[in-house]
């Protein structure tokens, strides 16, 4: 019996992937997020709901530490990845942000070309030996963003051109090229028609076998679809964290029950 215990444990703390503890963001005097503890699990789809200004976006930027962008942003506690705190002065920015890559809102190529959109990264960060190589690395990542078969003849074309949710399946290769560990996403399909929804949340379950995505989303229903984890925001404190199914249907804290039953929010 205690054996098994041990097993279990062992089993739980390698799935683990962010560690959050007593996290705190401060945008000057406004207390945005308000001692935050959550466990992100690997190969695991993490939904973050909850009403609009609850902190969703600003707790998600903390995870790869877009927060420094923003001056009178000031992040406390500790986030640790694979048990390493990323707020380490030695840790770059950069590299941290090729491990743990984002998706934005709003789909945002660069203005070159398909090919050196996902090119980009593994170019910067040095991950492809020759040219060869890099051909390999952008076909993977299209063929991983379910892209590939619209973009393949015209690779040189600007991502720009392409429609809407092909840019952001683009974004989503571009981000998938540096081979991440963790994916965040900030309302990715918020965006886009559903049929590209629908394209974006099928992918999204099939990304969830290589990595951790932590999804930020105002759509219950795609939360529902999407994630088998939930952590509902209210006011800057994380309310409640979960199996999604039983946030859904058994949800602890009223203030969950009143978002999800459309009473605020
Ligand atoms: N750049 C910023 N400067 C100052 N205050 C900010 C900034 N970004 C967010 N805030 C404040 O932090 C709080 C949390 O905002 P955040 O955008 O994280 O919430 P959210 O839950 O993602 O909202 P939404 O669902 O509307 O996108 C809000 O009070 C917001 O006004």
């Amino acid at each position: 019996m205690n054996d098994m215990r041990l097993t279990e444990r062992k089993v739980d703390t390698k799935e683990m992937k962010i560690q959050a503890r007593k996290v705190q963001v401060y945008y000057g005097d406004t207390h945005a997020i308000k001692d935050v503890d959550v466990d992100i699990l690997d190969k695991t789809v993490t939904a973050f709901i909850g009403p609009s200004g609850c902190g969703k976006s600003t707790f998600l930027r903390t995870l790869n530490r877009m927060n420094d962008t923003i001056d009178i942003c000031k992040v406390k506690g500790e986030i640790l990845l694979d048990g390493e705190d990323i707020y380490d002065r030695r840790v770059d920015p950069v590299q941290l942000r090729a491990k743990v890559g984002m998706v934005f809102q709003k789909p945002n190529p660069f203005p070159k070309s398909i090919y050196d959109n996902v090119a980009y990264g593994p170019r910067i960060h040095g991950l492809a030996k020759n040219k060869a190589d890099l051909d390999e690395i952008v076909e993977r990542a299209l063929r991983g963003a379910a892209i590939w078969n619209e973009v393949k003849d015209r690779l040189q074309a600007p991502g720009t051109g392409l429609s809407g949710g092909q840019q952001q399946r683009l974004c989503i290769a571009r981000a998938v090229a540096t081979s991440p560990e963790v994916l965040l996403m900030d309302e990715p399909c918020s965006a886009l028609d559903p049929i590209a929804t629908g394209q974006v949340e099928e992918l999204i379950d099939e990304l969830r076998t290589q990595f951790s995505v932590v999804i930020v989303t105002h759509s219950m229903q795609q939360a529902a679809r999407v994630s088998q984890r939930t952590a509902f925001f209210h006011l800057g404190n994380l309310v409640e964290y979960g199996e999604t199914g039983d946030i859904f249907t058994n949800p602890k804290d009223p203030r969950t029950e009143a978002y999800i039953t459309g009473r605020i929010g």
